[in-house]
């Protein structure tokens, strides 16, 4: 899939839920992979911790590399790493279809974002609570994709922040309609319509699916609220 195809695809007017699969059962991680994509998942987001640039450490290229080859899902990489210029042909090469770094972690992400674009690989760029827009404003436009993180990054199962509709907003009007606005962190079925009217179209579920019985009802209802505030917005 080409980087234009890959975009169209995830920038439909249908959210997009991609669960973090840092709040996956690592133990069964195959049987895991299946019930997401039985639940109707067309996504997985990987959270890459390095326990530098946050204070966790979670898995890596050589992890998502060994399970690519279990489905054709679209594999998203969010890289919460230190120097991730080092270490970004790694996540290349082990099949992730997007890639986001942090812009907290590089000077000027101009190298980086071309590479995964010449490389086939959907670059994106994420924005931690604290930063200010205006540090991914020079870069937008070499963008597939823009992730707000509405959680202080390094964990799943905090709080969604309140103050993130507003820079979603202020976000959705930065960007161009073909960049996907992706929103990280405490979503679940009471936070994600609010994000969805505000301009949110990709949605990374960690909690609200993994800690429930059933992922295709978690899924289904939240791309269905989802769906309904995008719907009702436009
Ligand atoms: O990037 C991160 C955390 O740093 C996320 O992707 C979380 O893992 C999402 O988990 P929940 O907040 O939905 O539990
Ligand atoms: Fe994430």
């Amino acid at each position: 899939m080409t980087n234009s195809e890959l975009k169209h695809k995830l920038n439909s007017n249908s959210p997009v839920i991609a669960p973090s699969m840092l709040k996956c059962d690592f133990g069964n991680l195959h049987r895991e992979i299946e019930l997401l994509q039985a639940a109707g998942a067309h996504v997985l987001h990987w959270d890459v911790m390095d326990g530098h640039f946050v204070p966790n450490l979670s898995y890596g290229a050589l992890l998502i590399e060994r399970v690519r080859p279990l489905t054709s899902m679209v594999f998203d990489a969010h890289l919460m790493i230190s120097h991730p210029e080092k270490y970004i042909d790694d996540y290349i090469k082990a099949g992730c279809d997007s890639i986001t770094v942090h812009i907290e972690a590089v000077s000027d992400p101009t190298e980086i974002l071309k590479h995964l674009n010449q490389s086939g690989v959907l670059p994106g760029l994420a924005i931690s609570p604290k930063t200010p827009l205006k540090a991914v404003e020079p870069y937008l436009d070499q963008c597939g994709t823009v992730l707000l993180m509405s959680v202080e990054p390094g964990f799943g199962g905090q709080s969604f922040i309140e103050s993130s509709i507003q820079k979603i907003k202020q976000l959705k009007s930065m960007i161009s309609s073909d960049t996907i606005l992706s929103i990280d962190g405490g979503i679940a079925l009471d936070t994600i319509a609010e994000t969805a009217g505000a301009g949110a179209n990709y949605f990374v579920v960690g909690s609200a699916i993994f800690d429930q019985a059933d992922y295709s009802t978690a899924v289904s209802e939240l791309a269905a609220k989802a769906g309904s505030q995008t719907a009702s917005s436009t």
